[in-house]
This record gives structure tokens, sequence and C-alpha cells, in this order.
């Protein structure tokens, strides 16, 4: 018997290392050792495609990095810590994630982190175009509305911008759209499907509930409050950490999802699709958040707008101003 399950448990040990070959991806996670960074690590490290995690950060990544090492699945894990140690962080990276930067206190916009944050992702994305220019490089930090576009303008500067490989990731307002969406009618949110578009900081994100599957039922008082609370769900986890930061734990599930679909895309899988702010000419906002296909190169196909009723067309004409305003002050900040 003994002599059984140790034969099969060395069979599923040379199938997991067959699997491994075939999917050996580089992920690398700027801002590591932070309150969205550990938890994100922690997921990342569980992920099959994953089979290097390079943790950076400008503080405690050593312990972070020996903290994960333990954690029996088959990515290895190296910490990377300081400005000197970005540069080996990043190389032969497929996939960056960066969620380096301060977060939000009550009162606070996400466009008041600009002035920190800017320069952080500048930098960063100055060491992409050096050491990883053809990672898919996913945005966290905030606002990521300006945040993306710094980071096309600096990979443009350096000749190596790809739109399909640069994301801002929204993923955090569909998780909570399916979250809200699913308790309100009784479902599993797993089961909810729901586009939600544009860009993420107050009227820019629209939640498409007239595209919502299993569609939310409720008048059109109902449907506004829904919206506003999803527009407005980051600022209520900044009031209820009272100081103490924004969300981490929920932008670290998100965030793992973003980055795991991501990695599915490359390796192959068919009919990945997620939200997530990229170039786009879909309006008249240079980038935007639209359902996109992921693939081997990063952004596949963007799928466009979806349908909007009346009240939608309303949110998407709120949202552009504001849109092209975030845009520009990355631009402008990007070429000074
Ligand atoms: N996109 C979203 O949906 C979303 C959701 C939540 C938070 N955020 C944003 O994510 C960012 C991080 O939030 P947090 O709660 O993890 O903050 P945090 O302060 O807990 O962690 C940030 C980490 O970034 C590190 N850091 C600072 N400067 C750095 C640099 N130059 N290089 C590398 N690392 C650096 C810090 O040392 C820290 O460990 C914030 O800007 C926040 O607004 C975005
Ligand atoms: O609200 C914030 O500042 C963090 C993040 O953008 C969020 O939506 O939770």
């Amino acid at each position: 018997m003994l002599k059984q399950v140790t034969k099969q448990l060395a069979l599923q040990g040379v199938r997991q290392f067959s699997v491994s070959q075939q999917n050996n991806y580089k992920v690398t996670v700027c801002g590591a050792a932070g309150g969205i960074g550990q938890p994100l690590s922690l997921l990342l490290k569980q992920n099959p495609l994953v089979t290097d995690l390079s943790l950076y950060d400008i503080v405690h990544t050593p312990g972070v990095a020996a903290d994960l090492s333990h954690i029996d699945t088959k990515s290895k894990t190296a910490g990377f810590i300081g400005a000197d140690q970005l540069a080996d962080s990043l190389k032969g990276s497929d996939v960056v994630v960066i969620p380096a930067g301060v977060p939000r206190k009550p009162g606070m916009t996400r466009d008041d982190l600009f002035n920190v944050n800017a320069g952080i992702i500048k930098d960063i994305s100055n060491s992409i175009a050096k050491n990883c220019p053809k990672a898919l490089v996913a945005i966290i930090t905030n606002p990521v509305n300006t945040c993306v576009p710094i980071a096309a303008e600096i990979l443009k500067k350096a000749g190596v911008y790809d739109p399909k490989r640069l994301f801002g990731v929204s993923t955090l307002d569909v998780v909570r759209a399916r979250a809200f969406i699913g308790h309100a009618l009784g479902v599993d949110p797993q089961t909810v499907q729901i586009p939600v578009i544009g860009g993420h900081s107050g009227v820019t994100i629209l939640p498409v509930l007239s595209q919502s599957q299993p569609l939310f039922k409720g008048n059109q008082d109902a449907i506004e409050k829904l919206t506003v609370r999803i527009q407005e769900a980051g600022t209520e986890v900044v009031k209820a950490k009272a100081g103490a930061g924004s969300a981490t734990l929920s932008m670290a599930y998100a965030g793992a999802r973003f980055a795991g679909s991501l990695l599915k895309g490359l390796n192959g899988e068919k009919n990945v699709i997620e939200c997530s702010y990229v170039q786009s000419n879909i309006t008249e906002a240079t980038f935007f958040s639209t359902p996109l296909v992921l693939g081997k190169n990063g952004l596949q196909e963007n799928l466009g707008l979806p349908k909007l009723n009346d009240y939608e067309k309303k949110l998407l004409e709120a949202a552009i101003p504001e849109l092209k305003k975030n845009i520009q002050k990355g631009i402008d900040f990007a070429n000074a």
C-alpha cells in the first residue's frame, strides 16, 4: 500500500515537473513589501504558471522573500531591495506587477497621490525599458488614470513602447461590482458577469449594470445607488481604515486575478477576458478600460464598448473630460 502511494506521488511529481517545463514564467512585483505587495505575492506564489517570483521594494523584501520561499509551491522566490537592485529584479520578467507607492488617507483623492507616485512609476518604467522591454506591465499604483500614460510615455521615449503590453489594473472595480450584485441578488458573486469600463477613479469608473448577468434587478434609484457605491468603493475602504491606508486584501485578490489572466493568455489559453485600462481608440480618451481578450502578446483584441443605456451614456459623457485631463497630466509629467 505504502509503495503504491509513494509510486503515485512520484508520478504526480513527474507530471508536475513536465508541466513546469512548459509554463515557466517570471513575475516581478514592484512594491512587494507593501500592504498590497505582500498578499499579492502570497497569491502569486500559489500560481502554477509562475516559476520565478521576484520581489522588489525599497524596504523589507529579503524578509518577505525568505518567508514566502518556505511555501511548498514550485516557484523560486527572490528578494531585491533598493534602487541598485531594481534592474536585477526585472531582468527576464514576463510580467511585472506594480503596486509601489503611497496609498490614500481619508479626505484625499487618488490624484493627490500624483506628486509622490508619478516619480516612482517613471523610475520603474525606465528600468523596465532597459531590463525587460517585452514584459507585460500591470500598474496598480494610483492614480492609475495618470500613471499608465506616464509609463507609456517613458517606454515610448526609450523606443520600446508596445500598447499591447501595458495595462492599468481596474480589476478591483469588477471584483467589487460582482460582489455587490451577487449579494444583492442572492447569487454566488463568482457567477456574476459585469463589464466595468472607463478609468479607475470616481466618475471615470463606469459599471455597465444594464449588461450584468444575471441582470441587476432594481428601479432607477437602486441602479444609481449601486453605481455610486461601485464608484466610491475605494473611498468606503479608505474611510473604514481611518488613516491606515486603502484597500489591500481585495486589491491583492484582484491583482492576482489580473496577473493570472495575463499569464493564462501568455500560455496560450483561449478566451481569457478582462477589463483593463489600456491605450484605446474606442472613445475620445486615449486610455480607456473595456473588456479585452488577452493572448500570447498581451492585448489580443479590444472588445470595445458594451451596449450602454441612456443613463450609462450620460455616465460616459461625464467620465471622458475627467479621463482626458488625467491622461494629459501624465503625458505632461513624463515629457517635462
Ligand atoms: N488599482 C487599484 O485598484 C488600487 C487598489 C488599491 C490600492 N491602489 C494603490 O496601490 C498603491 C500601493 O498601495 P498599498 O496599500 O500597497 O501601499 P503601501 O504603502 O502599503 O505599500 C507600498 C509599497 O511601495 C513601496 N515603495 C515606495 N516607493 C517605492 C519605489 N520607488 N520602488 C518600489 N517600491 C516602493 C513601499 O516601500 C511599500 O512597501 C497605492 O498607490 C494605492 O493607491 C490601487
Ligand atoms: O481608493 C483607493 O485609494 C485605492 C484603490 O484605488 C481602490 O479603489 O480601493
